[in-house]
């Protein structure tokens, strides 16, 4: 659907192969994630416990300043226990290279993707790079090292 939206960050995307892989839409007029879709010679399928890395067929182009997270889609998910093992996946902005799917089958059946499926969403996001300055000491807080729970239950 529209992806003309004022303030949209233009991502140059490179078709690769015999160059026919759509390229990532987003679903509706809200919607964060442009959905990705397998690139692939046959059909595959994942059996229970399997992951697989699918191509994408696409390389892009991310501006400087921003990273783009590779996100599952929640209805493979709720629907075949299929997600995206290293979720949020993170394409750098220098990567040239094709974007791949870490797919993997945490459900109980054997799941078959097929070419053109959508198989994941893409987010594009802005990036803060830290300046990471060694320290002797760090500033005082309540929380100090509290954590993992520390804060209780419920
Ligand atoms: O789901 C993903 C995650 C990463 N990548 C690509 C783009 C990213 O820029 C590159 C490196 O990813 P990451 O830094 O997460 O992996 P790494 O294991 O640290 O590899 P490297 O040493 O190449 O950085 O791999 C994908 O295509 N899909
Ligand atoms: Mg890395």
């Amino acid at each position: 659907m529209t992806e003309e939206r004022a303030g949209a960050v233009t991502v140059r995307v490179l078709r690769l192969g015999n160059g026919d892989a759509p390229l990532p839409a987003y679903a509706s007029d809200g919607a964060a994630g442009a959905d990705l879709r397998a690139a692939l010679p046959a059909p595959l399928t994942l059996r229970p416990g399997e992951r697989s890395l699918v191509p994408t067929g696409l390389a892009f182009e991310i501006p400087d300043g921003y990273e783009m997270q590779i996100r599952p889609r929640s209805g493979l998910a709720a629907r075949h226990g299929m997600t995206v093992l290293n979720t949020p996946g993170t394409v750098d902005s220098d990567y040239r290279g094709e974007v791949k799917v870490l797919l993997v089958n945490l459900g109980a059946e054997a799941v078959t993707i097929g070419d053109g499926d959508r198989i994941a969403q893409a987010v594009v996001a802005p990036v803060v790079r830290a300046r990471f300055l060694p320290a002797v000491e760090l500033s005082d807080t309540t929380r100090g090292g509290g954590g993992f729970g520390s804060t209780g239950r419920r």
